[in-house]
């Protein structure tokens, strides 16, 4: 995807960021920054550290050594906030990480089963995280349900439906709802199309393509597959054992790999 030369103000940064749970398994000194406006995929074999990077970044798991840096404008002059509005993740308490996640912040998992409430309806399901940032009128929220059911090609009709009854794929695009439906200033995913059939795929990672423009959402995007990081992603991180070993814009990695972890990756997946 061609990179937005809109906004280029940072918005997330890791600095020397660490987890490790032994040699060479979880993240050893990351440096990491994401603009306004960008996606950046995070890519490697399983095992590489993606996920646990993923983990640290969105304030779920504390890192060892590093700082993880948030530039939030609402943060400014607030607990936590040094200059500019940058909020030191781990510096601020765990309710104020949480509140972040849930009012700032979206995060889609591979799983759509970890992101729904399965029994509650699917415009419930679009609506609460609405809610958690003060909508309370019942004919807006509904309103917003089916808007987004619709932008994610779910059928509204089904709006009083539980996500339980969906297919996969369907539970996946009411996730991507749920997440987006409060316009959060950054997302995180984690392998978005990940266990659904390629059929499927295509058409989801589609829809997934036109929102992040539309919206011009910035997204942390973790995935081992290169043709979800080539559709979605400006710039690219290739991890291997916990490490990064190669960035640049995500045309020049695939098209042109300098390492040679890079280079059997792409072989690898890119030739028939
Ligand atoms: N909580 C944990 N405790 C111990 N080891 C862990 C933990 N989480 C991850 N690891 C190990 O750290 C390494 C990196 O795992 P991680 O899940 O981050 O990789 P990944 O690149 O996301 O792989 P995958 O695509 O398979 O999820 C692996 O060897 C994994 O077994």
């Amino acid at each position: 995807m061609k990179r937005p030369d809109l906004d280029r103000a940072t918005l997330l940064e890791a600095r020397g960021v660490s987890r490790l749970y032994g040699p060479g398994k979880g993240c050893e000194a990351i440096d990491i920054r994401l603009h306004r406006g960008e996606v950046l995929g995070i890519v490697g074999e399983s095992g590489s550290g993606k996920s646990t990077l993923l983990r640290l970044l969105a304030g779920m798991e504390r890192p060892d050594a590093g700082q993880v840096v948030y530039h939030s404008a609402a943060a400014q002059g607030r607990d936590g906030a040094g200059h500019e509005g940058e909020l030191d993740l781990y510096a601020i308490g765990e309710a104020r990480r949480r509140a972040l996640l849930r009012m700032e912040w979206g995060l889609v998992h591979q799983n759509p089963r970890d992101g729904l409430r399965l029994g509650v309806s699917a415009g419930a399901n679009i609506g609460e995280r609405l809610m958690a940032l003060g909508e309370r009128h019942y004919g807006q929220l509904r309103a917003a349900g089916q808007d987004w059911m619709g932008r994610v090609e779910l059928d509204p009709r089904r709006i009083d439906d539980a996500p339980k009854t969906f297919s996969g794929g369907m539970q996946q695009r009411l996730q991507i709802a749920r997440t987006l439906v409060t316009r959060p200033n950054l997302v995180f995913m984690d392998e978005p199309t990940g266990g659904l059939d390629v059929s499927v795929q295509a058409r989801l990672l589609d829809m997934l393509r036109t929102l992040v423009r539309e919206l011009g959402l910035s997204v942390i995007l973790v995935t081992h597959d290169l043709a979800v990081a080539r559709l979605l992603a400006h710039r690219l991180m290739v991890m291997r054992r916990g490490q990064v070993v190669e960035t640049g814009l995500t045309d020049q990695i695939l098209d042109d790999p300098q390492h040679a972890y890079t280079q059997l990756l792409v072989s690898s997946v890119l030739t028939p």
